[in-house]
């Protein structure tokens, strides 16, 4: 780091315990990282017109909290990067751990009946964001919400491949680019964390819209922000897929024939999803 280049602003000496790469109060006295706070527009208002659309469709709630989840996310992680405050630094990371859960929840229920809860699944998460919160706010160590984080991004990355191998490998596209998207954002999100020194001695000697995109801490809100929108379509279109296609098995008792009457080898052709006990 280079101290020298971050200046005094409005919301005083940050509080938080991360400072991230980007010069602070360079481009406003209000405004402590000014790309690390706009580039938060991308994670809120697709997401909001994603929540209008499911309300619109009548798709079901879970996807509209996923669509207001990254929302909150967005504008928690707006209020950290504008401020550098550490309560606006808990607005940001505990949200991310509340909606990946949803994110979760959603991939993993994908299979089941319209209107079903699974309430263990649903235990077992608050549980997890309950225990991460707690340990979080007496730790106060960012590289364990980090872990935390990736854990369930790992469960979701893990169930992507399963359904795009086994179920619906025409989604393939959908789902890896998504994680494409979102592995390149945490690239450049560990590029602006390992080289800041040299990102910082290069954004003195350019011109400030150049320099602008150097700050890849940035990037990366701008590309997990668009690959979480993409993983909710990727769930939400598993989801569609499933409970409109998925196959029906009428069970029923059949009058069994004698042989020789014609007729009902045909009726059972009519509707070759009864099952006859
Ligand atoms: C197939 C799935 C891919 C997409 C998964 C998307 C899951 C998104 C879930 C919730 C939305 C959160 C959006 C993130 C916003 C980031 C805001 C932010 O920058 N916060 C920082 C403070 O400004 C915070 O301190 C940053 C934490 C970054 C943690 C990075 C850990 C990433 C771990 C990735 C592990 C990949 C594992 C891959 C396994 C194969
Ligand atoms: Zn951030």
């Amino acid at each position: 780091m280079a101290p020298a280049v971050d200046r005094p602003g409005y919301w005083g000496p940050p509080t938080s315990t991360l400072d991230w790469c980007e010069e602070n109060y360079a481009a406003s006295y209000y405004i402590a990282e000014f790309w690390n706070t706009v580039s938060n527009l991308i994670m809120i208002l697709p997401p909001i017109y994603g929540a209008i659309q499911t309300v619109r469709d009548g798709l079901e709630t879970r996807y509209l909290v996923a669509y207001l989840g990254i929302a909150a996310v967005g504008l928690g992680s707006w209020c950290f990067h504008m401020t550098l405050q550490y309560e606006m630094q808990l607005l940001d990371e505990l949200p991310m751990i509340y909606s990946c859960s949803v994110f979760v929840y959603c991939l993993f229920e994908c299979f089941k009946n319209k209107n079903s809860y699974n309430y263990l699944l649903l235990f077992i998460l608050i549980l997890f964001s309950v225990i991460v919160t707690t340990v979080y706010l007496r730790l106060k160590e960012p590289v364990f919400h980090q872990v935390m984080y990736g854990v369930l991004v790992g469960f979701l990355v893990l169930r992507s491949v399963y359904i795009v191998t086994w179920v619906y490998p025409w989604l393939r596209g959908l789902a890896y680019t998504s994680l494409g998207v979102f592995l390149i954002g945490f690239l450049l999100w560990n590029i602006d964390n390992i080289f800041c020194d040299t990102w910082r001695d290069l954004r003195q000697k350019m011109p400030p819209v150049l320099g602008a995109v150097t700050q890849f801490h940035a990037w990366w809100h701008i590309l997990t922000g668009l690959g979480s929108y993409l993983h909710i379509l990727f769930s939400l279109y598993t989801r569609t897929l499933y409970l409109k296609y998925r196959p029906k098995v009428k069970v029923s008792t059949c009058v069994m024939q004698p042989s020789g009457h014609a007729g009902s080898s045909s009726s059972a052709l009519q509707d070759a999803s009864k099952l006859c006990l």
